[in-house]
């Protein structure tokens, strides 16, 4: 929103120096806005609570009284450990603090002290995290308190109190910007009372509402830009008419080793009645891991250059552009289709021959990563951009292309199964089509969910696959925190997954690689080179290797439900039965029904579905689902409901006379002029 508080900068908060507020800008957060705006991920439970209510091992806040004296043990190097006698609801507790001795002097008999920390029933005893003495009006202790994303230098104690401090300075000036119809229909808060609301609340109820008149906000906005993209597109005529040759492009689906599934017979023939409309095709094509896109995108490619345009194919990473270009030089082999590779770590040389290459139009398809479409690259005349999920082709893109002269009609892919109507909704702008059917002769692929114990089992089972001539995904526990560490294991799991296989080669493929080894690895592997390929989660999305029978995954739990399937999407690719095996322990119940999902079905709807359902009401923002738009404040799979609404409510704005006119709608309206969906650029 544009306004006094978008226009002033962090340093104008008490409290925050030029050091602090460039931390801040670290975290994203430049002005005031952003920083009442910056939403806590969750809440952290210091409600006080009587020692009769907890469990062993639970975290809790109590109030206590000091009785004895504090009693100071040192060692290793400023270490310390500092036991003090308390009374928690009239009962005497042993405190215990580790490396703050320097409270030592407070703890006089008779002080009271709100304490957080773990109980050890048994031991009667607290491990302190967190003690406050006074209990005044900033205290932390004591209330629901909000837990943001903080890094480095940033404290949650810290970022907190800025927070507060910037609600005090500025709270007044917050202004609204929805219509007053809009907020009474949904009955909403209003934006001050949600923005105090979500850092203030006092139970998880109140953060909620916070949190969903936000939301709708964000999601109206989203709907309102949409609707007025596609209104706008819907009036372009400038696309190219490609004028398809329906035959020619049999006869390249003829020249496959395999029949269609009728659903890419479908999605084909939808695609190419779009190619040959005026208008430039906005298509997405969803389709669960190994339905077989890839062909589709072929086929598409194929009827443009036939059809005398030139085509570009945009992956997500190198080893996937290679892998493509690699299978469209297969297929496109007897026709004569020149195809080109333009990722980063070509030599200049080898760049400047394919851009010249493109430009006088000897390419007739390049594929690349996300760099293919820069300043500097010019094609002769490009028909189509095939793009995926992660990259979709924005506003930018098409305006960097359109100043170019270029007006390509675009299709982009996603593995991420969304339900349809979801799908529809979410990208707007966009047509969908649906690939819903698996290649036939795909045996479904067997999950089993087994305990690190069984490990010697796995390797036995590894051992006989690869003896059959079959290959073998490992992938390493993945370590959030340091991708160092991660490297590490993946480089000693290889080692020992080696010494375990003398008779077989055992690949490595980590992100530390640089892109020429990870090709060759990929290649290798790819060529039965190699037997097994121990890998960080890089292999992620979209390798296709059909010989490859096992994906074994450490440390399953860690991983979300949408990534294990992505996984496990690696295999199951061909004829061959294949077979997943999650390595976890998961210590929640959530944890072990996640794992049971993953061996009860292999639909990637049926996964999205049970995984949202999984979420529950304590996962407060959710975890960010790949493939969709991601958002400040809404979820897209939870906040479907919404999104809805926010489609239904923005539709109606859009087609309203006054929309355009009355003051009310002024700051949708500057809104919509900001991103620029209404200019020149949009609206020819
Ligand atoms: N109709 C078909 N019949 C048999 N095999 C097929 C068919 N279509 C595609 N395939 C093969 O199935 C495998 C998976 O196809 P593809 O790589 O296109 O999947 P995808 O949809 O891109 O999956 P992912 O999202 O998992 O990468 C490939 O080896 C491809 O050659």
């Amino acid at each position: 929103m544009k306004g006094k508080l978008a226009e002033t900068t962090v340093n104008f908060v008490k409290g925050v120096g030029p050091r602090r507020a460039e931390l801040l800008n670290q975290l994203g957060i430049f002005t005031v806005q952003d920083l009442l705006e910056y939403f806590p991920f969750r809440y952290e439970d210091y409600r006080m609570r009587d020692l009769s209510e907890v469990s062993d091992g639970e975290k809790i806040t109590v109030q206590a009284t000091v009785y004895g004296a504090p009693y100071v043990q040192m060692y290793g190097r400023n270490k310390s450990r500092m036991v003090c006698k308390v009374i928690v609801s009239g009962m005497p507790v042993n405190a215990v603090w580790f490396n703050q001795h320097f409270l030592r002097e407070r703890l006089r008999p008779g002080v009271d002290i709100v304490l957080t920390g773990k109980w050890d029933a048994r031991r009667r005893q607290i491990t302190v995290a967190e003690s406050e003495f006074q209990a005044g009006k900033n205290r932390q202790t004591g209330r629901l308190q909000p837990v943001y994303s903080v890094s480095g230098d940033i404290s949650q104690k810290w970022l907190r109190k800025v927070i507060k401090q910037a609600l005090e300075q500025y709270g007044h000036l917050i202004e609204e910007v929805l219509p007053a119809e809009l907020v009474h229909k949904h009955q909403l808060l209003s934006r001050r009372e949600a923005l105090f609301g979500v850092h203030y609340a006092e139970n998880i109820d109140e953060g909620q509402a916070a949190r969903r008149r936000m939301v709708y906000e964000e999601l109206l906005m989203f709907q309102l830009k949409l609707q007025a993209l596609k209104a706008a597109n819907k009036n372009r005529k400038h696309g190219i008419a490609h004028p398809i040759d329906r035959a020619q492009v049999e006869e390249f689906i003829r020249s496959l080793p395999f029949t269609l599934t009728r659903s890419q017979q479908e999605v084909i023939d939808e695609i190419l009645r779009d190619l040959r409309e005026p208008g430039c095709m906005n298509r997405l094509l969803q389709g669960d891991v190994g339905s077989g896109k890839t062909v589709v995108a072929a086929a598409a490619l194929f009827a443009v250059v036939k059809a005398g345009s030139q085509g570009a194919l945009m992956a997500p990473t190198e080893i996937l552009a290679e892998q493509h270009m690699r299978n469209l030089q297969r297929m496109y082999e007897p026709f004569g289709i020149q195809v080109d590779l333009l990722v980063g770590s070509m030599t200049e040389k080898q760049r400047r021959d394919v851009l010249a290459s493109l430009q006088m139009g000897i390419t007739d398809v390049i594929v690349g990563t996300h760099a293919l479409i820069q300043e500097d690259v010019y094609f002769r005349r490009l028909g189509l951009v095939i793009t995926d999920e992660q990259h979709r082709f924005g506003v930018n893109q098409r305006s960097i292309l359109r100043r170019k002269g270029m007006d390509p009609d675009v299709l982009t892919m996603t593995a991420t199964p969304i339900p349809r109507t979801l799908a529809i909704t979410a990208f707007g702008d966009m047509d969908v089509s649906t690939l819903s059917e698996l290649p036939k002769g795909r045996k479904p692929v067997k999950t089993y969910w087994v305990k690190h114990d069984m490990l010697q089992r796995i390797i036995v089972f590894m051992g006989k696959e690869m003896a059959a001539g079959r290959q073998c995904y490992v992938i390493c526990p993945l370590i959030e925190e340091s991708e160092k560490l991660d490297v590490q294991n993946a480089i000693d799991l290889h080692a020992q997954l080696q010494q375990a296989y003398p008779d077989f080669r055992v690949g490595l493929l980590h992100g530390r690689m640089p892109a020429a080894e990870k090709d060759e690895e990929m290649r290798k592997f790819k060529d039965a080179e190699t037997h097994m390929l121990v890998s960080t989660t890089v292999v992620e999305v979209g390798v296709d290797v059909p010989n490859a029978t096992v994906m074994v995954i450490y440390d399953a739990e860690r991983f979300g439900l949408a990534q294990l399937h992505q996984l496990r999407g690696r295999v199951g690719r061909g004829e061959h039965q294949s077979y997943c095996i999650l390595i976890a322990d998961p210590k929640t119940e959530v944890g072990q029904e996640r794992m049971r999902v993953m061996m009860e079905t292999n639909d990637g709807f049926e996964v999205a579905r049970r995984d949202l359902e999984l979420r529950g009401p304590g996962d407060f923002f959710g975890t960010k689902q790949s493939g969709l738009p991601e958002f400040r404040f809404a979820d897209l799979m939870s906040d479907f409901e919404i999104l809805e609404l926010a489609r239904d409510d923005a539709a109606d704005l859009i087609q309203r006379r006054d929309f355009w006119t009355s003051p009310e709608y002024a700051p949708l309206r500057e809104m919509l002029q900001r991103e620029k969906v209404l200019s020149g650029d949009i609206l020819d």
